[in-house]
């Protein structure tokens, strides 16, 4: 059976007194990871080096950041580099979320030109894929992530392509103004993306609405070896619970 991803990207919330909370917390359950269970966490750049200095160096939890630039170092005020968040302790870097297409100019080049970043330094990159409602409605899903996927990872190896992580997460699906996907719904862009990168990639992972009722369905979907998860996860138990969820799949 292959690992089972199971993270949280903490977007925009949490102060480094909450961070700490939930890192510690997580620290003393360590013991209850089933095995099988990679679990990440992905907090805001402010909490990166907290949370690496909790979790410790050879923490079996992976430390992730929400984004990185694609060039080493320079004048891009604002932007943080792949070499700078490896050096706060990250070991993956979330590329192409749908926020940051949507709010910051995020494109299929700019996600290509970060996944090589990310791997041209030993940092895992968690490709996050995903359509609008309106793509969905006109039954373009599956083409859509299709692209954006290839497009992202042009040009790799398959040495390459084996450490990148996909998250396929369905814009209309995310969030406080998403709706749970259906596992009827997620069959298809699954099996899309399946015959395309099942064995080639190290996880291909589901995110959106994620929650203590749906996951072990979700997890049950042929091809999805992961979830990528908001708001359920931002409270400790629930990220525990989903752990768990993970471990009886
Ligand atoms: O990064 C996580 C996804 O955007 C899902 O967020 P959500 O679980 O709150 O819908």
């Amino acid at each position: 059976m292959s690992t089972l991803w199971v993270g949280t990207s903490w977007k925009m919330t949490k102060t480094l007194t909450e961070a700490r909370a939930w890192a510690e917390g997580l620290r003393e359950h360590l013991d209850t990871v089933p095995d099988g269970v990679q679990p990440f966490v992905i907090p805001s750049f402010t909490a990166t080096t907290t949370v690496r200095e909790i979790l410790g160096e050879d923490s079996p939890v992976l430390l992730g950041v929400q984004n990185a630039h694609w060039e080493d170092t320079g004048a891009w005020t604002g932007e943080v580099s792949v070499p700078q968040a490896k050096d706060a302790g990250a070991q993956i870097v979330e590329i192409g979320h749908s926020e940051r297409r949507e709010h910051f100019g995020e494109t299929v080049e700019t996600t290509r030109l970060k996944v090589a970043a990310a791997l041209r330094h030993g940092l895992t990159p968690l490709l996050c894929i995903g359509e609008s409602a309106g793509v969905k409605e006109a039954g373009g899903s599956s083409a859509f992530i299709l692209e954006q996927a290839a497009g992202a990872l042009e040009g790799l190896s398959e040495e390459e392509l084996a450490r990148v992580v996909i998250a396929y997460e369905p814009i209309w699906a995310i969030g406080e103004k998403g709706r749970p996907a259906t596992t009827e719904e997620l069959r298809e862009p699954f099996a899309a993306l399946g015959a395309q990168y099942t064995g080639r990639v190290a996880g291909l992972l589901y995110g959106g609405s994620v929650n203590l009722d749906n996951a072990a369905e979700l997890l049950g979907i042929e091809h999805v070896t992961g979830l990528f998860v908001g708001r359920t996860a931002w409270e400790l138990e629930g990220y525990l619970e989903l752990l768990a969820i993970a471990g009886r799949s």
